[in-house]
């Protein structure tokens, strides 16, 4: 990756009072490529991301998104409301639960409508059939469209999510344990959406995950957090299959799997350092 292409985050951080809970993160994510972003629950994954998406205000570091400074341009008064939204429309995020995410109010179409009014300049019939294509895209047809969230299942309403970060025409797509409410074949038939979404627009994909399996199965490539900071970063086949980092393995081996066993787990944190004073 050049320098001037995808997404560059440098030395990101973020304290809570005297509470670090993100301390000098860094990573690139190329066009189009996948990164897994893993750690235990409390380790920085999500306020990481918040950053990224301008949720939240980081204290130091910088996020570029090819070339171009996010966090520039807040010269006094902010930016203007058009580059506000140019880069808002660029990194789009899809959440754990699309249920909270989605206004109950509003039908499926007119969700994902509603972002291309926000973002586009499109006539009602253009726009009709961009919702259209969209949902399709996801392999959701007129019945959904035309249906309020609450009718739709779990599995149905994260397509309806991703469908509605589509219609932004992100570079990358954040996604925030977003197959983690699933059962596991619903969660594959996500995953093997996204993979096919990607290979064809070509977004950059950030997975916010606990889950390691889907590590494996969707990201090229993986940063491990740990207390905030990253312990651990590189191919997801050599990090998974051969860790450097004792907490690294520690994860793997958290991970219930035939012969199990919680004692060696204990050990293991232990010789990873311990759980935070
Ligand atoms: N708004 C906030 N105010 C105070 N502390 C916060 C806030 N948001 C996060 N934290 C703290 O920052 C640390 C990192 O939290 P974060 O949610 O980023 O972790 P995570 O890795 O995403 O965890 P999980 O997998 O449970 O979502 C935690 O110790 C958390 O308690």
């Amino acid at each position: 990756m050049t320098e001037t292409s995808g997404l560059a985050v440098r030395g990101l951080r973020k304290a809570y009072g005297d509470h670090v809970a993100v301390d000098d993160v860094s990573f690139t994510l190329a066009p189009g490529s996948s990164l897994g972003i893993v750690g235990e629950s409390g380790s920085g994954k999500t306020t990481t991301v918040r950053m990224l998406v301008g949720l939240e205000r980081a204290d130091a570091g910088s996020v570029t998104l090819d070339g171009r400074d996010r966090s520039a341009g807040t010269r006094r008064g902010g930016p203007r409301r058009a580059e506000r939204l140019a880069r808002a429309r660029e990194i789009q995020m899809v959440f754990q639960d699309p249920y909270l995410s989605l206004d109950p109010r509003i039908t499926v179409g007119g969700c994902v409508d509603e972002v291309l009014r926000l973002h586009f300049r499109l006539g009602p019939a253009a726009r009709r059939a961009r919702v259209a294509e969209l949902l399709d895209q996801v392999g959701l047809g007129p019945r959904e469209a035309a249906a309020l969230p609450r009718a739709l299942s779990g599995g149905q309403r994260q397509r309806v999510a991703i469908a509605r970060a589509l219609a932004a025409e992100p570079r990358v797509l954040v996604l925030d344990e977003a197959v983690a409410a699933l059962d596991v074949s619903i969660q594959a038939q996500i995953l093997e959406l996204l993979t096919g979404i990607r290979r064809d627009a070509g977004i950059g994909y950030l997975f916010v995950t606990h889950d390691l399996g889907v590590v494996r199965h969707i990201t090229e490539e993986v940063v491990v957090l740990r207390h905030g900071r990253v312990v651990e970063s590189g191919a997801t086949d050599r990090v998974l299959g051969a860790p450097e980092h004792p907490y690294t393995r520690l994860l793997l081996d958290s991970v219930p799997r035939r012969g199990w066993d919680p004692a060696r787990i204990d050990g293991a944190r232990a010789a990873a350092g311990g759980p935070r004073p």
